[in-house]
């Protein structure tokens, strides 16, 4: 079973971008002018006195922790992610996994050849979160068909060193060991059509292939425990919750 809640991890990440939305609402305005008049205002109530924000700043203003990607502290595991601001509860969204989505029929063989981020959920689904090479320039290119006009439905950010949604890092989070134990799960989460319009651009996953029906399939990670400053966030590669 889930550990937690759709509707949970919904309230999570809708209450971050909200957040995101408004520290930067400078650059929302041909957004906002497709907004209903209720929603302009919230947003604009909802801004702090001291300009555009950093996001990690605001991760932990509005979830009360924030992560970050750093060298692991495995001997040659790479770079990981780790707990720089704050205590994660248990249950909490923690991060994301970015990526292109592939359905199961979908060629990936190219993209897939030497690739330790391609994730696959228990449907098959395929999510590649390399931000390198081919893997890159595809993910751009399906973002940029998706567009609606001025409205951006997929974020693009997390192929650079820094996202604007600081939860898009998951597919960095190595994987537990004998001494490591798992401190956060995978957990498949939908998102419907009835998602705001202005927050789509936080998203960090495209379908691979065009007009694609919603829900668009993203992959959260959920805290098993609370985890601590300091500490780096360990997943099972093997266990992912449909
Ligand atoms: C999805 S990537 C994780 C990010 C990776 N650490 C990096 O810097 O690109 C998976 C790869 O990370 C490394 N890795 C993950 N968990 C590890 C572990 N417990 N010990 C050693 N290497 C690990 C392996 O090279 C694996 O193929």
């Amino acid at each position: 079973d889930k550990l937690v809640s759709d509707e949970e991890v919904l309230l999570n990440i809708t209450k971050l971008f909200r957040a995101l939305f408004s520290s930067n609402l400078g650059d929302q305005r041909d957004i906002l002018q497709t907004l209903s008049s209720s929603s302009q205002t919230d947003y604009q109530a909802a801004v702090g006195e001291e300009g555009p924000s950093d996001p990690c700043r605001v991760m932990f203003d509005t979830m009360g922790f924030a992560i970050e990607r750093r060298p692991s502290s495995l001997q040659s595991a790479g770079t990981g992610v780790f707990v720089v601001m704050g205590t994660v509860p248990k249950g909490a969204t923690v991060a994301m996994y970015p990526g292109t989505i592939y359905q199961r029929y979908e060629p990936i063989f190219f993209q897939s050849v030497c690739n330790p981020f391609i994730f696959r959920c228990i449907d098959g689904v395929l999510i590649d979160g390399n931000d390198k090479g081919i893997s890159k320039a595809v993910y751009r290119s399906c973002s940029g068909r998706d567009r609606l006009g001025p409205i951006k439905l997929s974020d693009t950010t997390w192929l650079t060193a820094k996202p604007y949604n600081p939860l898009a890092v998951g597919q960095y989070v190595n994987n537990c060991s004998n001494d490591k134990a798992a401190n956060v799960c995978y957990q498949e989460f939908d998102v419907s059509t009835g998602f705001p319009i202005e927050l789509c651009q936080y998203l960090p996953n495209v379908n691979y292939r065009m007009d694609m029906p919603r829900p668009l399939r993203c992959v959260v990670l959920v805290a098993l425990r609370a985890i601590h400053p300091g500490e780096e966030l360990f997943s099972n590669y093997y266990t992912v919750v449909h």
